[in-house]
């Protein structure tokens, strides 16, 4: 069935379905729409704009919509995601899945943080569906979020559901609170890790490393 397809008023149904753990992102929730958007037409007021200008009309809705995108983590449930996809494979190597594109907000000013996440996991009995990793990452991300929650939500929720001998997590982001406002630093990265079981060991995080910092694509 072709969800993109449907019409506004099917798509009210999307709001409730879950797919692999996962709503739709399309969904449409217009009564939450309209109330952000109302915030908004106030916002611009109180910004010292005319909210009935031409160019601003229809911005509150817009706002209200990239919004409800922007945190649409809220909508997944990660660990639903992951057990969509678990097989049975005996394979006990490191399994890395690097360079994923974050997109984040802050939580403290509402502002984008973005980079790449790198993960990787040790499977104990089961692998998982690698696209399964980047849709966890989203999961976490497109919420209001601090770095170093996201990189532990990323953890746990790997560890938990998949149960791997271990899971390693980097993340590396600019956050647009430091570069366009506040101390105005435009070149600073934030670097976070978090990791279990096996990557302990020095040698296994090191391998780890490695293979993130290498070029080989
Ligand atoms: N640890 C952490 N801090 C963050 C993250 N995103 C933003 N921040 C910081 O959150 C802090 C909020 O500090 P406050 O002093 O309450 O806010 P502020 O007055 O706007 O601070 P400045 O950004 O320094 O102007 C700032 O230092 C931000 O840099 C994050 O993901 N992790
Ligand atoms: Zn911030």
């Amino acid at each position: 069935m072709d969800h993109k397809l449907k019409t506004m008023d099917q798509k009210q149904d999307i709001n409730e379905e879950q797919i692999d753990g996962y709503v739709k992102i399309d969904r449409y929730d217009q009564a939450r729409i309209d109330r952000i958007a109302s915030h908004y037409e106030a916002i611009l007021a109180d910004l010292g704009e005319d909210p009935s200008r031409e160019g601003l009309l229809k911005t509150p809705e817009r706002v209200a919509k990239a919004l409800q995108y922007l945190t649409h983590g809220y909508d997944s449930k990660p660990d639903e995601i992951l057990r969509s996809a678990m097989f049975k494979e005996d394979y006990s190597q490191m399994v890395v899945v690097k360079d994923i594109e974050v997109f984040s907000m802050c939580e403290h000013h509402m502002l984008p943080f973005f980079g790449k996440a790198h993960i990787a996991y040790i499977p104990n009995g089961y692998i998982v569906g690698l696209s399964k990793i980047p849709r966890v990452v989203d999961s976490f991300a497109r919420r209001l979020q601090v770095q170093e929650r996201l990189t532990n939500e990323i953890r746990d929720c790997i560890q938990d559901t998949l149960n791997p001998a271990g899971v390693a997590v980097v993340i590396e982001c600019k956050h647009l609170c430091m570069s366009m406002r506040g101390v105005q630093k435009q070149n600073s990265v934030t670097t976070t890790s978090a990791f279990t079981g096996e990557f302990a060991n020095e040698t296994t995080r090191g391998e780890f490393l490695k293979l993130i910092t290498s070029n080989l694509s």
